[in-house]
């Protein structure tokens, strides 16, 4: 028999929902702003606090929206396979099978951000053969919490299948815990954090290490 929830369960979950979608707003404004989700690409999500023996709920972008302007059906709530969690009229992100996939392959990931940006799309040309790209001797791999002395991060690369569920598969096949992150082809990264302040930081230490390997093989043509 189903358990009826009770109606303070009701008010925490309905305040962890608008928690989660005031924190995707406020991400997607930031990212928007530096020019990230060109023509409505890129995705954004977050779990849901939940309390124990509750199902998963992820709060995940809708799809096809220019994400630099701001509607009242922005965000909407899926389960851990995808499917939104309540009827709803909007269509959840395209690429939401990726998000679902990496919440369950990564056991404490918090918060996953998708975006296309040009040096992520060319760094991903230029090591696709190779399936990953390795970054080593750059402070900033800190950021993704490689500390030690020569450590190596590397980044795996997969091809950018249309066919989405198989895209999403080949994404949970090359999840490494220790590196929060993934670059499809010509496509984009997905990077996450067990927090959304880590998903942000492992973004942006990302791109920071794509734009200056792009820069660094223009300038030594
Ligand atoms: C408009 S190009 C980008 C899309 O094909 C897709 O890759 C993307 O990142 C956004 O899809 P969406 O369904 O809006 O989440
Ligand atoms: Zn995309």
């Amino acid at each position: 028999m189903t358990q009826l929830k009770s109606v303070e369960t009701i008010r925490v979950e309905l305040e962890q929902i608008e928690q989660a979608f005031r924190d995707l707003r406020e991400i997607k404004d930031l990212f928007a702003k530096r020019g990230w989700f060109p023509a409505t690409s890129g995705n954004l999500s977050v779990r849901v606090k939940v309390e124990e023996g509750q199902p998963a709920l992820i709060a995940v972008t809708a799809s096809g929206k220019d994400k630099s302007i701001h509607t009242p059906e922005d965000f909407l709530l899926v389960d851990l396979e995808g499917k939104p969690a309540f009827p709803t009229r909007q269509r959840p992100s395209a690429e939401t099978l990726i998000h679902t996939a990496i919440y369950q392959k990564i056991n404490d990931c918090r918060a996953i951000f998708h975006v296309h940006t040009v040096a992520n799309n060319l760094i991903s040309e230029l090591y696709g053969d190779q399936g990953e790209v390795s970054f080593t001797g750059h402070e900033i791999i800190k950021a993704l919490n490689f500390w030690e002395e020569g450590a190596v991060i590397q980044l795996p690369i997969v091809p950018n299948y249309a066919h989405i569920p198989a895209l999403a598969e080949a994404v949970g096949e090359v999840l490494d815990p220790r590196v929060p992150g993934v670059l499809i082809r010509n496509h984009g990264i997905y990077a996450w954090g067990d927090s959304i302040f880590a998903a942000k930081r492992h973004l942006e230490a990302f791109e920071f290490l794509f734009e200056y390997q792009v820069k660094l093989q223009l300038l030594k043509k």
